[in-house]
């Protein structure tokens, strides 16, 4: 019997916005057990679906329960502790001239930018202890701004994760970062998600190529409605992905890894 929990439920939610229905009629649950890739074309709602699920953003009509708690109906600050979530727009309100270890450490006091807070010992060994994890050893007293794109992202999910959170939101984290350190954070990303310690873990991507193993399930959106939704092996196929991008995709798979391509 498995002892997972739901960590996200949403019932045929609608988002609109100026007239345009962003998310439609989104149907989706989440369990603590499940570790989900959100993929879509430019502009299909993953961002918005992530916003919600970081109870970030209300739905237009439809109900979203965020660790069985009901948007609208809890006090969100009290739910955002419990919710990791890492995105290049966080990430731009990181003060550049910050230490990783600050960066890492006010997490736990939902802050950016240290100010007068009294910090534990245990929380600062917590933060070596994460650093370490994320292979950022040795980096604890560098400048955030000093650090390569992937040592930055790499720092960002310290972040995420120091709260010891419930619910992980990723948000296109291998953006911009070349081969070698996506590769990288690919790696660290599935010895995370294989640990049965972690939360749930959501995140958005572009490319199937980011897809770390270890991951479970997948959902497929485009224009705003679910194209796929379900474990991996049925969600993420050829066919799905030739319906959510408009084109013939072919996709291949190898030692739990993804490659896709438009068909010949
Ligand atoms: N506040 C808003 N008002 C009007 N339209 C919005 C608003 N916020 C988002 N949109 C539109 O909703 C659509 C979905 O946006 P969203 O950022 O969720 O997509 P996405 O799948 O994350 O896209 P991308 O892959 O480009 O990041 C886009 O067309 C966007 O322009």
């Amino acid at each position: 019997m498995s002892s997972a929990s739901t960590v996200l439920q949403f019932h045929d939610v609608s988002v609109i916005r100026d007239g345009n229905t962003i998310l439609d009629s989104v149907s989706w649950k989440v369990d603590s057990d499940e570790r989900w890739v959100v993929l879509g074309p430019n502009g299909a709602g993953k961002t918005t679906l992530l916003q919600i699920a970081a109870a970030a953003m209300h739905p237009t009509s439809g109900t979203a329960e965020v660790l069985q708690e009901a948007l609208g109906k809890v006090d969100v600050f009290e739910l955002r502790p419990m919710i990791g979530f890492a995105s290049t727009a966080m990430a731009r309100r990181i003060p550049r001239d910050e230490t990783v270890l600050d960066v890492v450490l006010t997490a736990a006091y939902s802050v950016t930018g240290r100010w007068n807070e009294e910090y534990e010992s245990i929380d600062t060994r917590r933060a070596e202890r994460v650093l370490k994890e994320w292979g950022l050893e040795g980096f604890a007293g560098r400048r955030f701004g000093s650090l390569s794109d992937g040592e930055q992202k790499r720092v960002q999910i310290a972040r995420s994760v120091m709260t010891d959170p419930e619910l992980l939101l990723l948000d296109e984290p291998a953006a911009s970062l070349d081969l070698g350190a996506r590769e990288e954070l690919v790696g660290l990303l599935g010895g995370y998600a294989a640990s049965a310690s972690s939360p749930a873990i959501v995140m958005v991507t572009h490319h199937v190529e980011e897809i770390p193993s270890g991951f479970t399930h997948a959902l497929l959106l485009a224009d705003g409605g679910i194209v796929a939704s379900g474990p991996l092996d049925e969600a993420l196929t050829s066919e799905t992905l030739t319906e959510t991008f408009g084109m013939t995709i072919e996709l291949t798979e190898r030692d739990n890894r993804f490659a896709a391509r438009a068909a010949a």
